[in-house]
């Protein structure tokens, strides 16, 4: 027999699991980290997920983390649960905290790098000794059929400033993959730049996830060239919402201000959380991204 908690529409179990899981946050985007390294499997459902970081009735975060075992000679394996319970190919914020967490869990007093196998591929992150995370994310994929978007590349098969119509405004957008799809824009049709402050980031934010040109839905960037090598940008997550920080979406705005011939390859990237430094080298194609992850709290849920 269930009740009915007073106040919500969620059934008073009689009966729950636990699991230990520690909070970690990298400039404010926020995620509940799980050792998973005795088993391949989650220890939690995508539905579990859901209610675990729900901000009222759960622990809160914008996903969850498991550190699992190492597959084909990696040490490590990454998956991560959005709040909505969709799995993503890759975090960048949160494989800085579980670079964090795995150095913790492995007691490591010096600096040290990690293999990690994720559905993006292998990513290696370096904790440093001062704390900070420096992560060769890979390289950018411009693929438009593997960001997946349906938007037409141009001579070069890249969508790069292509226009995006968005219940009826006209958008140019560039289109970038981390692993995960990443849409970027810098303003409007016509327009010089875009005010971020002014931006209806929750009325606008959906329209582009859930846009017909990604069927895989998409994360968003919104942003402000300062310099050209400062960026300011605002995101939208696929299956997060409004995130105070995005890592992969900060490594796909850089690619896509190169391409634009906004910015160099080297940027400051400030998001509402704080800054990362972003670099796209040339000479291996990969994208660094290098940024602080803290842990604030560890504790036990009850499931
Ligand atoms: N905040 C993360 C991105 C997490 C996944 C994203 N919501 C998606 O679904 O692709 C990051 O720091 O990269």
């Amino acid at each position: 027999m269930s009740m009915i908690e007073a106040g919500s529409e969620r059934p008073l179990r009689l009966c729950w699991r636990s699991l230990h899981f520690v909070k970690y946050h990298g400039l404010g985007n926020d995620f509940i980290l799980v050792d998973n390294r005795d088993s391949k499997v989650p220890k939690i459902s995508p539905e579990e997920a859901v209610e675990l970081c729900n901000r009222n009735f759960g622990v809160g975060g914008d996903g969850v983390i498991f550190v699992l075992p190492g597959v084909d000679g990696t040490d490590y394996s990454m998956r991560i649960f959005n709040s909505d319970g969709s799995e993503p190919e890759m975090c960048g914020n949160g494989i800085r905290c579980m670079a964090r967490y795995i150095a913790k869990l492995e007691n490591a007093i010096e600096s040290r790098s990690y293999k990690i196998h994720t559905l993006a591929g292998l990513i290696v992150p370096c904790v440093r000794e001062d704390g900070q995370v420096v992560v060769d994310m890979g390289p950018p994929n411009l693929n438009p059929a593997q960001i997946p978007t349906k938007l037409p590349g141009n001579e070069k098969g890249f969508v790069v400033r292509a226009p995006l119509n968005v219940s009826g405004k006209t958008w140019i957008v560039t289109c970038v993959s981390m692993g995960n799809p990443h849409c970027v824009t810098f303003g409007e049709q016509g327009t010089q730049d875009l005010d971020l402050d002014a931006l209806p980031l929750e009325q606008v934010g959906p329209l582009f996830e859930h846009h017909q040109m990604f069927p895989a839905r998409t994360n968003t960037e919104f942003v402000q060239v300062l310099s050209p090598s400062h960026l300011r940008m605002r995101v939208w997550e696929r299956g997060a919402g409004a995130t105070l920080a995005c890592g992969t979406g900060a490594c796909a705005l850089l690619v896509a201000a190169v391409l634009e011939q906004r910015a160099g390859r080297k940027c400051r990237v400030d998001l509402p959380g704080g800054p990362l430094e972003i670099e796209w080298r040339e000479d291996d194609n990969h994208v660094y991204m290098t940024g602080p992850a803290e842990a604030v709290f560890s504790g036990t849920a009850f499931l």
